[in-house]
């Protein structure tokens, strides 16, 4: 199945699960991965989010609904799909969408951001997120050509606070400009009134992760509500 940008109209105010186990975890392991995205589809996700080459492939076979692929290589700096060659080994592995790093920051590979992009697009059939950590951000995104916007990276590149929930104040911000593409609310989003604030604040679809993938971090809220 090959994703085309009207498709994206299949993802309108609907819910997109990342599916990620970090180095070290027990779960690990790509069937695992595949496994929880499998059950999301179950709950209602519409796409889902997964990271690394074989969880990318092994999800592929695992669900029918559309796979946002990314590498994460190294944890700050650029780091979410940060080269093109990273892009294009995660179109590769079966992604249907690539999100990469949609920051203004400098690439590990020199390329710029409409570089990577213009590349993804000639080198796969891949559509492209830009995770982007700005409002400035996504207008540069937006003019690299990048096919969805998402704030997966608000919080994280030092130009925004880290909102405890979801930075609905960004999410504002991009939707008033009316950009032309869905804009994704990534970040933060812990609880399904959340999720529902992402969209009222004008998202086109939401990403759920730690809240729903993460059981590690989901026992330590719990543990934490009863100890403290
Ligand atoms: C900043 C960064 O590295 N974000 C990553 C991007 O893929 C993931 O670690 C997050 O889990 C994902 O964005 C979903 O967010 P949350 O887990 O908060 O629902």
């Amino acid at each position: 199945m090959i994703l085309r940008p009207d498709d994206l109209q299949g993802l309108r105010s609907r819910l997109i699960v990342s599916c990620q186990a970090y180095p070290g975890e027990p779960m690990r392991d790509p069937r695992t991965i595949a496994q929880l995205a499998a059950s999301s589809v179950t709950g209602g996700a519409a796409a889902v989010r997964v990271q690394g080459l074989a969880d990318i492939q092994h999800t592929r076979g695992a669900v029918e609904v559309p796979v946002i692929g990314l590498w994460k290589d190294g944890h700050d700096g650029v780091f979410i799909t940060p080269t093109l060659r990273h892009a294009l080994a995660v179109a590769n592995a079966g992604a249907h969408i690539v999100a990469i790093d949609g920051t203004r920051r400098a690439r590990p590979d020199g390329l710029d951001l409409a570089a990577t992009v213009a590349g993804i697009h000639a080198g796969s059939h891949a559509l492209v997120m830009a995770d982007c950590g700005s409002y400035e951000d996504a207008v540069a995104a937006v003019d690299a050509g990048a096919d969805l916007i998402g704030t997966t990276l608000a919080g994280y590149t030092g130009e925004r606070e880290k909102t405890t929930g979801p930075d609905l104040e960004l999410l504002e911000q991009i939707a008033a400009a009316d950009l032309g593409r869905p804009l994704i609310a990534e970040g933060r989003i812990h609880t399904p009134v959340q999720a529902r604030m992402a969209l009222d604040a004008g998202a086109f679809a939401v990403v759920v992760g730690t809240a729903i993938t993460h059981p590690a971090t989901i026992t330590g809220w719990f543990s934490t509500a009863l100890t403290s």
